[in-house]
């Protein structure tokens, strides 16, 4: 079984991040490179991470009228990445058009609810409900359009999976045991996770931040 850990690289300098993607690269599966990073190196940043030789997940969260983010995927052909994320809320129509445009070998997954919200911060943006209604409906939005999977916290990951028997689930907001939380609302651990379903692991801060970043990363695998 592969690794299913995907180490979030989110450091403002390349350097860094090459230097830390190089430490860990034995003990995860992949690279994520997100908002941060693409913003700040862009295409170029892909390509030299991307030398290391592992998958990358390039979460961009694209979110737009169908038009421009079919666009934006087909801009994104050449980096070859391994997954692609645009937001369920999106549209059906909008997440029919990622999935045409996008690579044959790369996975459009939807991000339902992220894990940084609880359920009063949903209310807030005008969405009344649970959060494990709200993700279970955007995931069936997802299924419906012909996307490969959705993003979900690891609190909703076990009931998508069983509606959606060969749905692909990234599941952020992961902490070993004790860890802090931070900004993330909606956490669980790596194993948890995965037992419950999870395809890919994402983890930023707890192997990032550690002093020893291949030890962590060890040994939150060694946990799985
Ligand atoms: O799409 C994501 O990867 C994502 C979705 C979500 O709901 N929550 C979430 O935290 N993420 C990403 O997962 C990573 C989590 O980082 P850490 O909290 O440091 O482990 C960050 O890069 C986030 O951008």
């Amino acid at each position: 079984m592969s690794n299913p850990i995907y180490l979030a690289l989110d450091v403002p300098r390349l350097r860094e991040g090459m230097d830390l993607a190089q430490k860990v690269k034995g003990h995860v599966g992949g690279i994520k490179l997100g908002l941060e990073f693409f913003c700040a190196h862009g295409a170029h940043g892909v390509h030299m991470i991307g030398q290391l030789g592992l998958p990358i997940f390039l979460d961009l969260k694209l979110h737009d009228i169908p038009n421009t983010v079919a666009g934006a995927m087909q801009a994104i052909h050449m980096l070859e990445p391994s997954i692609v994320t645009v937001h369920a809320s999106g549209g059906r129509a909008m997440l029919e058009d990622a999935k045409a445009a996008a690579g044959e070998h790369t996975r459009v997954v939807g991000v339902t609810m992220l894990t940084s919200m609880d359920e009063r911060d949903l209310q807030r943006t005008g969405i009344g409900g649970t959060a494990h209604d709200h993700v279970m409906r955007l995931a069936e939005l997802a299924h419906d359009a012909g996307l490969d999977g959705i993003v979900c916290s690891g609190h909703e990951v076990k009931a998508v999976h069983n509606q959606w028997k060969d749905g692909f689930f990234v599941v952020p907001g992961l902490r070993p045991a004790g860890g802090a939380a931070g900004d993330q609302k909606r956490v669980v651990t790596p194993r948890q996770a995965r037992d419950d379903g999870a395809s890919v692991l994402v983890i930023g801060r707890p192997i990032s931040r550690a002093a020893d970043p291949a030890q962590a990363a060890r040994e939150i695998e060694a946990t799985l």
